[in-house]
C-alpha cells in the first residue's frame, strides 16, 4: 500500500509565548487529492501548513509526507517533497529573470546543464509562462508573477503543493486561468483559502480548522451547505452564491 501524501497525527503545537495554536490535529490526504483548508482568521491554518515542511516542528504528534516522517534529519527531502506557494509571489521571486527564478531550486539541488534547462522548460510550460522566461519578474503582472511562483515550486517536482490564498488579488480571467492550472496538476494540492467559491471550484474535499481543531472534513459542497457549521466558524459565502447550484464537483 502506498503511503498517504500527507499524514498528520495528533499534532499539537504552542508558540514560544505559550499560545496553543493546534490541539491534536489529525489529517490524512491521499496522493493526487485536492483539499481546501478552510477556517476563520487565527484558526491555525498557517501553523499547520508550516509543520508540513518542517518550518515548525510538532510539539506533540507526528507529520509524515509520503511516508517520510518530518524531523530534523529529513528536512531537505521533506522540503523537496512539499512546496509552498506563498500568498505574495514577491516573497518567492528575487532573481533577474523568470528563468533564473525557476532554475534556482533545482540548481541548489545540484542540477546543471540540460537537466536543469529541462526542469525550467517543463515548469514554465505547466503554468503557461514559457514566453516570459527571459523577462524580469518585476515587469510581470501580479497574476503572471503568481504563476511563476507556482513554477518555482513545480520545478522541484514536489509531491505536495500548498497554495496559500491563490486567488487573492487576481482579476476574474487570471483567477480562472490559475484554476485551470491547479486542476491540471497531478500532484497532491492543499489550498488554504477564505475564498469559498474558489475552494468549491478547485477542491472536491474541504477540511475546516477552528481554534486549532479539525471541526469538519468532507465533500466541499456538503461543508459549504452546512449552515450551522458555517455560522459557528465564521465562514460566509458571497451574497447570492449557492454551492448547490454547482452541478459537477471538480475531479
Ligand atoms: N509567532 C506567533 N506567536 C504567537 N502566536 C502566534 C504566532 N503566529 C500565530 N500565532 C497565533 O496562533 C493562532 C493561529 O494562527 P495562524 O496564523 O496559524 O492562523 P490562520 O488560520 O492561518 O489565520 P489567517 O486566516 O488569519 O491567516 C492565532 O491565534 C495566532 O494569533
Amino acid at each position: 500500500m502506498t503511503a498517504p501524501a500527507l499524514d498528520v497525527r495528533g499534532l499539537a503545537f504552542a508558540y514560544p509565548d505559550g499560545h496553543q495554536a493546534l490541539f491534536g490535529v489529525d489529517l490524512t490526504v491521499g496522493a493526487g487529492e485536492r483539499v481546501a483548508l478552510l477556517g476563520p482568521n487565527g484558526a491555525g491554518k498557517t501553523t499547520l501548513v508550516l509543520h508540513l515542511n518542517g518550518v515548525l516542528t510538532a510539539g506533540a504528534g507526528t507529520v509524515s509526507v509520503g511516508g517520510l516522517r518530518v524531523e530534523r534529519t529529513s528536512l531537505p527531502e521533506v522540503r523537496r517533497r512539499v512546496g509552498i506557494v506563498f500568498q505574495d509571489p514577491d516573497d518567492q521571486l528575487f532573481m533577474g529573470t523568470v528563468r533564473d527564478d525557476v532554475a534556482f531550486g533545482p540548481a541548489n539541488l545540484g542540477l546543471r546543464g540540460r537537466e536543469l534547462d529541462a526542469r525550467v522548460v517543463e515548469a514554465l510550460d505547466r503554468v503557461g509562462m514559457t514566453a516570459y522566461a527571459d523577462r524580469p519578474p518585476h515587469h510581470l503582472s501580479f497574476g503572471q508573477r503568481r504563476r511563476v511562483a507556482v513554477a518555482t515550486v513545480l520545478t522541484m517536482r514536489p509531491q505536495v503543493l500548498v497554495l496559500d490564498e491563490p486567488s487573492s488579488n487576481l482579476d476574474p480571467a487570471s483567477r480562472r486561468e490559475l484554476a485551470d492550472i491547479v486542476r491540471s496538476l497531478e500532484e497532491t494540492v492543499l489550498v488554504v483559502t477564505h475564498d469559498l467559491p474558489y475552494a468549491l471550484e478547485l477542491c472536491p474535499r474541504a477540511v475546516v480548522l477552528a481554534d486549532g481543531h479539525v471541526v469538519a472534513d468532507g465533500p466541499t459542497r456538503d461543508v459549504l451547505l452546512d449552515e450551522p457549521l458555517m455560522r459557528a466558524n465564521r465562514l460566509e459565502l458571497p451574497f447570492g452564491f449557492d454551492p448547490a447550484a454547482i452541478d459537477s464537483l471538480p475531479r
